[in-house]
């Protein structure tokens, strides 16, 4: 029978670094990630690939709502053809985690897999401002996890990270929760985590209602450019991306074709990193937000600042 993990958090919580050390604990197993992008484009998947995992890619909506058939039909089709030991699921940070554990669940894929362990991410610099604006699917998240595990606690304080835990604790009694900071975790630890042995009762899995409406205003803009970016231009892009001018914009990521060497950027909530890629740059990107104004967007990364630009 397949294990079937699931790995939820919110938008750049860090599943993907997660989900990257899990598999680097895990190779001696068979294992597939299946990874669900918001966006229309696959970014994540080709890093994942290059360190030789098998892993598909969902794109375009949510495996938990508007990608529900596409999903299920992915696990079967997995399941059947690939035979894994283990499916490693990463739904997008705005997916729910109760309507993701159903489709697992199904009647039809009952004998063929089974959930093994429930894990979500939590961001530590910033969970408590996300759960104020977007406390739905953190609800849903974080109610029906068996493990939580905290994110970037290197670059908080001991109270914020107690804050952190105790307004955890107010939503799931239950769960494990794990502060440590990832580069001193070892590779059993890593590996412990999917050994299945905290799982939760899954007759106790929490649905929020109408959750349909959670997801109003939340929308994504993907961009494939050819163009060369230098760090410089590209940090004065991720500045502007800050102003409401563009929507409440909530993550970025991309691999761009630099001038010098290839980058890499992520933008979570207002922070953002400039790093030399590690894959080559193939220029695509997507943007994450509530309420954003996707030519502003499009033109902020096509144009080369400097030029005077007139809006319409
Ligand atoms: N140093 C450090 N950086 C982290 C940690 N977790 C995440 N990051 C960084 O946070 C950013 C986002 O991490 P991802 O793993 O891409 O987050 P995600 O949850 O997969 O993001 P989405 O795909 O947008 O849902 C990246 O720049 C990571 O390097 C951590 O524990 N320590």
């Amino acid at each position: 029978m397949t294990k079937v993990d699931i790995i939820s958090g919110f938008l750049g919580a860090g599943k993907t670094t997660l989900i990257r050390k899990l598999l680097k604990a895990h190779e001696d197993e068979k294992v597939v990630l299946i990874e669900n992008e918001f966006g229309e484009i696959g970014i994540d998947g080709e890093i994942v690939e290059r360190e030789g995992f098998q892993v598909l890619e969902l794109s375009t909506g949510c495996i938990c709502c508007s990608m529900k058939i596409d999903f299920f039909n992915t696990i079967t089709t997995v399941i059947e053809q690939l035979k894994p030991e283990r499916i490693i699921i990463e739904p997008t940070g705005i997916g729910l985690l109760s309507e993701i554990i159903d489709i697992v669940n199904k009647q039809e894929l009952k004998g063929k897999c089974s959930v093994n362990s429930l894990i979500t991410v939590i961001d530590s610099i910033n969970y408590l401002e996300q759960l104020d604006g977007f406390g739905d699917f953190f609800e849903d998240q974080i109610t029906n996890a068996s493990i939580l595990i905290l994110s970037k606690t290197q670059f908080v304080n001991d109270d914020e990270i107690k804050n952190s835990i105790s307004s955890l604790r107010e939503l799931n009694k239950k769960a494990f929760i794990v502060k440590d900071n990832w580069d001193n975790l070892s590779h059993q630890d890593f590996k412990e985590f999917l050994n299945g042995d905290l799982m939760l009762d899954l007759d106790e899995i929490l649905h929020l209602e109408n959750q349909h409406n959670l997801k109003k205003g939340i929308d994504n803009v993907s961009l494939e450019s050819e163009r060369e970016f230098t760090e410089e231009e590209l940090e004065k892009i991720l500045i502007k991306l800050k102003n409401s001018l563009y929507g409440k914009v909530l993550r970025g990521k991309g691999f761009l074709k630099g001038a010098e060497q290839d980058l890499e950027f992520n933008y979570v909530n207002g922070q953002y990193v400039i790093e030399d890629s590690e894959i080559e740059g193939n220029g695509r990107m997507c943007i994450i937000g509530k309420d954003l104004d996707k030519s502003r967007i499009k033109l902020l990364f096509k144009n080369r600042l400097g030029k005077v630009k007139r809006w319409k």
